[in-house]
């Protein structure tokens, strides 16, 4: 088959969402997944719930983990002050790829990290990691200079919320205050790690129902502060 999902989605935003404008770019995205082929982005309803996070958090240093086509990328990025940084890592090259092409087409300046052509430190706002998260995680403070993260928007796969999240603890990548904002912890569901952050005295935790990305299907989003 000629074209894979996420570059039917490209084509569709790069024909009919007006370049440099973001939000342009972000509802031609919802309305391709809503009308034409459901993909995996947080959609508007729970892209709600970020953005109000987001706003409340005022981060100045973003992770996310599972970039995917980059629609919370967008949507977290959109709200940022210049001297922010949102660094968001994907294991799987074509979904990057396509990422950093509606990055383009939004006028969101960013950049592949993995890419050495670009000079060196945080020129622009946006930093795409090409890999396994449980491999970059440990490298962050190093490579990139970074001491800790305001905010974590989890997003990735499953079973690699737990997983990931005593990794950040064990960097010393989370100070007391930093947020979690896990996405899919209903479906398809992260009960080990809602079970961790729910009981651990570490974390409080709230739970934000809401519904599947365009589908009338029960999810929810958990925000979990980290209180060090
Ligand atoms: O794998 C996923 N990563 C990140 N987000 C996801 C997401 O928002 C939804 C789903 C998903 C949900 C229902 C279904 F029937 C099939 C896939 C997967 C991911
Ligand atoms: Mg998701």
């Amino acid at each position: 088959s000629g074209t894979t999902r996420p570059m039917r989605i490209l084509h569709y935003v790069q024909r009919s969402a007006k370049c440099g404008d973001v939000l342009s770019v972000i509802s031609a995205i919802d309305s391709f997944c809503s009308k034409v082929e459901w993909a995996m982005n947080v959609g508007d309803k729970k892209g709600e719930i970020l953005d109000a996070v987001v706003l409340e958090t005022r981060p100045r240093y973003v992770l996310e983990l599972g970039t995917y086509c980059g629609y919370s990328t967008m949507r977290i990025a959109r709200l940022l002050p210049p001297g922010a940084r949102l660094i968001t890592i994907e294991m799987n090259s074509h979904y990057a790829q396509v990422a950093k092409e509606l990055f383009q087409h939004a006028g969101l300046d960013a950049q592949d990290k993995s890419a050495e052509k670009r000079p060196a430190g945080p020129t622009c706002k946006v930093e795409l990691l090409l890999g396994s998260s449980s491999v970059l995680i440990p490298q962050l403070k190093k490579k990139l200079d970074i001491d800790k993260f305001d905010l974590v928007f989890i997003d990735h796969w499953k079973v690699s919320y737990l997983p990931d999240t005593r990794l950040l603890e064990e960097c010393g990548l989370l100070k007391s205050g930093s947020v979690l904002l896990a996405d899919n912890v209903t479906c398809p569901g992260a009960p080990d790690y809602l079970e961790y952050v729910r009981n651990s005295p570490r974390y409080r935790s709230q739970y934000f129902p809401s519904q599947l990305e365009y589908l009338q299907v029960e999810d929810g989003v958990e925000k979990s502060v980290f209180l060090g």
